[in-house]
């Protein structure tokens, strides 16, 4: 059988949902995968990203991680997708991504994808749990096979312990306060494992 296909899909402004992805890239090619890491489009004027230092070090660090484009959703069997929270939300970024797929999802390219989402947060409570839960309305629309890691892999519990999504408590410096590297290690190979039996199954 051939290779399952995976797109990693982030935003990222300061550097914590790159390494998510990242590390989600290096489980997903051990486990047999064949994977693109892919950033959303930023939106966000100069202005702003200039703001933050570390914003502005991230964009210019990154400037050769290749842009998503509808292709890699069509191309992919799987999708792992990771953000930050904004305001308790999907970032605009990802969700204007999201927004430009009507067409695909109109012919049909979007049915029975699989996916799992994670996202990270400024506060310990400050809306990982429901921006991974926003999000996977839209895939609901989308009719994927949604892949939460639920409590399957002690690795969640370290991770603070969402079921819906490894997500992660960034503090004031930009450092990652749960340990999670396992978490998202663990959700990518079960993202891969359930799009391999979906391959297998479609065959
Ligand atoms: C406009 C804006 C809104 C944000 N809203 C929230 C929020 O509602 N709750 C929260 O805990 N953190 C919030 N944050 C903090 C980000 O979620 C945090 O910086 C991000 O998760 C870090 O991920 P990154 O390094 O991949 O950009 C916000 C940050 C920005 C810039």
């Amino acid at each position: 059988m051939e290779k399952v296909k995976l797109a990693v899909i982030y935003y990222s402004s300061t550097g914590t949902n790159y390494q998510m992805a990242k590390w989600a890239e290096e489980a997903a090619i051990e486990a047999g995968a064949d994977v693109k890491v892919v950033k959303v489009q930023e939106l966000a004027p100069d202005v702003a990203i200039d703001s933050n230092p570390a914003w502005r070090a991230h964009v210019d660090s990154t400037k050769d991680i290749p842009t998503a484009a509808l292709a890699d959703l069509d191309w992919a069997d799987a999708y792992i997708f990771s953000m930050p929270t904004r305001f308790g939300n999907v970032p605009s970024q990802m969700k204007q991504f999201l927004d430009t797929a009507g067409g695909i999802w109109a012919q049909g390219k979007l049915t029975n994808k699989v996916v799992s989402a994670m996202a990270s947060a400024g506060n310990s409570h400050g809306g990982q749990e429901i921006t991974i839960k926003s999000f996977y309305t839209t895939m609901m629309h989308w009719g994927a096979i949604i892949v939460p890691p639920g409590y399957t892999d002690p690795s969640t519990y370290a991770a603070g312990g969402n079921p819906y999504g490894t997500s992660v408590t960034v503090d004031q410096e930009g450092k990652m306060i749960e340990d999670i590297k396992e978490a998202v290690k663990h959700q990518a190979r079960r993202t891969v494992t359930v799009a391999n039996w979906i391959k297998k199954g479609k065959e």
